[in-house]
């Protein structure tokens, strides 16, 4: 490395450290350094291109090298990318491996998934206290977020709604014990309460916002960004070149520190967190089985199953009854995973990788030096 560069990179690592830019990166792209290439972070991906913040500002870069078959393999909001410094179009020529990876699992078979969000250190699941606990519905979220990689928090929202501090207390032991080794905190984005315990949580990575509509996500996001961004859809952006770009950002520095990621896909994650949803979609299926001799029927081949007289009556279609088994059964497997043994197994793994990053990441500095 030449002195040119050396001061090139430190400037860089000064304007992308907002962005989460750390040592750990820098350390990864040198390589892309050494060939000129400019270091960003991906914050917003659109078909065949993305809009990538960079030492030089928001650039609009193509994804055309870094969209391979595999779905999670392709560039998404939260990876860090080696951009070209110019060209019409430039280039995003490679991401760095991921840390963590949020991908939404589907049940059909063919496909793999879809990655959402890359690199994410905290799942903020957002459970509003002006409904009533669905703490199965909370141990999905969880799941999806220990799966992912990043570490769970629970935000209890809505806190104002209830100003009896002993039935506040009943609510949090509720959720802890639902959620070993998860931080919960209650907040209330109308009066400000808990967000600046949340603020400073946050500022040591990249977060994402989880939760079921209406819990208060985004009032929650615009409170700690100070401004209301979320409910704007559209801001004008202008590219390298100087040609006006319509963009929406998904990924947004915090002032306090901190990132905060929110793609639409992301928020889609609630669509899968079936759970009562099955029940909703295939209510008439819950009717019939209310009728079963057995109360744990399972409507396969028990006697007196109410939902099999349906299908042999007519009344219910086989090829409905059939995509309610498969949603349960994938809904078993979800729930399956948040099983305390496997949350502890992957709590000691993924402790074991932040050691061996750290590790990785302190020869690094004491290479340099
Ligand atoms: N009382 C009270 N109401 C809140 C609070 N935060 C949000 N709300 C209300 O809850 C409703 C839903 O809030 P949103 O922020 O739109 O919820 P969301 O999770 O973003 O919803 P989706 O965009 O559908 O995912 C709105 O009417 C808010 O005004 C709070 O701290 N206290
Ligand atoms: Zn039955």
């Amino acid at each position: 490395m030449n002195l040119s560069s050396l001061s090139a990179s430190s400037a860089s690592s000064h304007l992308l450290a907002p962005y989460g830019w750390d040592e750990g990166w820098e350390a990864e792209f040198a390589p892309y350094a050494e060939q000129g290439f400019l270091p960003g972070r991906v914050v917003r991906v659109d078909r065949g291109q993305c809009d990538v913040v960079t030492p030089v500002g928001t650039v609009r870069a193509d994804t055309a090298f870094v969209t391979p078959h595999d779905p999670l393999r392709v560039v998404c909001t939260g990876d860090w990318a080696a951009v070209e410094p110019a060209g019409t179009p430039r280039y995003v020529r490679a991401y760095l491996p991921r840390r963590t990876a949020f991908v939404r699992s589907t049940s059909s078979k063919r496909s793999e998934g879809q990655i959402l969000a890359a690199n994410v250190d905290h799942a903020v699941i957002a459970v509003s206290l002006a409904a009533e606990l669905d703490l199965g519905r909370l141990e999905r979220f969880l799941a999806l977020a220990w799966e992912s990689g990043a570490q769970p928090v629970v935000v209890l929202t809505k806190a104002d709604l209830v100003p009896d501090a002993v039935t506040l207390s009943y609510l949090l032991q509720d959720v802890q014990q639902t959620a070993p080794g998860v931080q919960v905190l209650p907040v209330s984005s109308r009066r400000g309460e808990g967000l600046d315990a949340l603020a400073a949580l946050l500022a040591g990575g990249t977060a994402v916002l989880l939760g079921q509509s209406g819990t208060g996500k985004s009032t929650l996001a615009n409170a700690l960004l100070g401004e209301d961004v979320m409910t704007v859809r559209e801001t004008r952006d202008v590219d390298g070149k100087g040609r006006h770009t319509t963009t929406t950002r998904n990924l947004l520095a915090l002032p306090g520190g901190g990132v905060l990621i929110d793609t639409p896909g992301l928020r889609g994650v609630g669509l899968w967190d079936a759970g009562s949803g099955v029940g909703q979609v295939f209510s008439e299926i819950e009717d019939f089985a209310a009728r079963c001799r057995f109360h744990d029927c399972a409507h396969v081949a028990e006697p007196g199953c109410a939902v099999l007289a349906a299908v042999a009556d007519g009344e219910l279609s086989e090829r409905r009854l059939e995509s309610y088994r498969k949603l349960l059964r994938e809904n078993q497997r979800i729930v399956a995973k948040t099983d305390a043994r496997v949350r502890a197994e992957l709590r000691r793994e993924w402790k074991r990788r932040g050691a061996q990053g750290r590790a990785a990441m302190e020869m690094k500095r004491g290479r340099r030096r």
